[in-house]
C-alpha cells in the first residue's frame, strides 16, 4: 500500500508595530508589565511546513545570515512545544522548515515571534490538529510576549507581559513607511537600557491608552499621529543614537510622526495616506539614513494558510533488497 504524505502547508504572517507601548515597573520573574497597542503590517513571512525525514530548519530571505538555524530559532522551539503538547516525539518531529523572512532580524518588529507564530498554525494544518485558536494562543504566549498578537493580527490592546489581548476597532486602513537599520538590537538590552535611564532620571513616558483607542476607531491619521508613543524610544536611541536623524528624516520628508517600532531599531512612520507614503519613502531612501525603506499598511490579518499543495503526494513503498 502507499503511505499518502499531507502535502506542504505555506504560512504568512505579519509584522508588528506597537502605536503605544507603556512599559511598567520589572515584575519578579524579570518581565516589565506593559500596556500597549499593536498593529499588525503588511510585511510579512513566510514558513512552509513540511513532513520529512530530515527534520531541520532553512532561512532564506532579509537578514537569513543571523537566523540561527538551529534548537534556538524560534519557530523551531515552536515545533517541539507543539510536538510535546500533542504526545509526538519534540526530538524527532518528522518536519522541516522553510522560513522566507521579509521582517528585519532583531528590528523591533517581532520577526521570530512572526515566524513561530506561523509554524503553530502551519504544524497544527499538516497535523490536521484539532487545536482551535486559544489552545494555539495559549502555545503562543509560553514561546514570547509578541507571540500571541502576530498569531492573532489586526489591532489590539496588549497587557500583561504584552501577551494578554483585547481586540481594537480601527476603522482604517493606515500607511507606513519602515526604515530598517543597518544592525539589530537586542530587545532584553533596550529593556535593561530604560531601567538605567529611570534610575538615573526621569526619561519620557507615554500617556494614557484611551484618546490612541479613540483616534483608532476615527480612523484619522492626523488624529492618530499626535498621539503615537513608546516607552522603550529613548533607550533605543540611547544605544543607537544615529536613530535621532532617521526620526527627523521621515517627518522632513512629510511622514505625519515617526516612532521607533517596539525595541527598535526599526523606525515607523506614520503617512497621510498611500500617495504621501511612497513619496516619504522615495525621499527616506535618497537621505542616506538607513539601509532599507519599506512602505506597509496596517491592519492586516494574523498569521494564515495561503497555500497547500492540494495533491497529496503518495511516496512509494520502501523496497527491500
Ligand atoms: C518590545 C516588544 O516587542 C513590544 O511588543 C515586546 O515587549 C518584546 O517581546 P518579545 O521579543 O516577544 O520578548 P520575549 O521573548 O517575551 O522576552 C525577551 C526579553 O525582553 C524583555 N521583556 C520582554 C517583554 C516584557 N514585557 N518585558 C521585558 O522585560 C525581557 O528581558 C525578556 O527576557
Ligand atoms: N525565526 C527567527 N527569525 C529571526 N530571528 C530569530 C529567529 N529565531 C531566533 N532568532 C533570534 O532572535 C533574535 C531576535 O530576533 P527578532 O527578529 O525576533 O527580533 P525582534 O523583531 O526585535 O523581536 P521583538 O520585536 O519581538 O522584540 C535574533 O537576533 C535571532 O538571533
Amino acid at each position: 500500500m502507499l503511505a499518502v504524505v499531507p502535502p506542504p502547508v505555506t504560512v504568512r504572517v505579519p509584522a508588528k508595530v506597537n502605536l503605544h507601548l507603556a512599559v511598567g515597573d520589572v515584575r519578579k520573574d524579570g518581565y516589565h508589565e506593559l500596556a500597549t497597542v499593536f498593529q499588525s503590517l503588511s510585511l510579512t513571512d513566510e514558513v512552509t511546513v513540511a513532513i520529512a525525514d530530515d527534520p531541520g530548519v532553512e532561512v532564506t530571505g532579509e537578514g537569513a545570515e543571523s537566523v540561527p538555524t538551529g534548537a534556538s530559532n524560534l519557530a523551531w522551539r515552536a515545533v517541539r512545544t507543539l510536538a510535546a503538547h500533542v504526545g509526538r516525539d519534540p526530538d524527532d518531529p518528522k518536519v522541516r522548515l522553510v522560513i522566507r523572512k521579509s521582517i528585519p532580524v532583531a528590528g523591533g518588529m517581532a520577526g521570530g515571534s512572526a515566524d513561530a507564530a506561523a509554524t503553530l498554525v502551519g504544524l497544527a494544518s499538516l497535523w490536521r490538529l484539532d487545536i482551535g485558536r486559544d489552545g494555539l494562543a495559549n502555545l503562543a504566549a509560553k514561546l514570547g510576549s509578541d507571540v500571541p498578537f502576530v498569531l492573532h493580527g489586526g489591532t489590539a490592546l496588549g497587557t500583561g507581559r504584552g501577551e494578554q489581548l483585547i481586540p481594537v476597532l480601527a476603522r482604517h486602513t493606515f500607511h507606513w513607511v519602515l526604515a530598517f537599520d543597518r544592525r539589530g538590537l537586542s530587545t532584553p538590552d533596550v529593556f535593561d537600557e530604560l531601567d538605567r535611564l529611570r534610575a538615573e532620571g526621569d526619561p519620557p513616558r507615554v500617556g494614557a491608552v484611551e484618546p490612541v483607542l479613540e483616534a483608532l476607531s476615527s480612523g484619522d491619521p492626523r488624529q492618530l499621529a499626535l498621539l503615537l508613543g513608546n516607552d522603550l524610544q529613548a533607550a533605543a536611541v540611547s544605544l543607537r543614537p544615529g536613530l535621532r536623524r532617521t526620526l527627523r528624516a521621515g517627518v522632513n520628508a512629510g511622514a505625519l510622526a515617526g516612532m521607533v517600532s517596539g525595541s527598535g531599531p526599526t523606525c515607523a512612520f506614520l503617512c497621510t495616506d498611500a500617495d504621501a507614503a511612497v513619496r516619504v519613502a522615495a525621499e527616506l531612501s535618497g537621505a542616506g539614513v538607513c539601509r532599507t525603506v519599506r512602505v506597509a499598511q496596517g491592519p492586516v490579518p494574523g498569521a494564515r494558510v495561503v497555500s497547500t499543495d492540494e495533491s497529496p503526494r503518495p511516496i512509494p513503498p520502501e523496497v527491500h533488497a
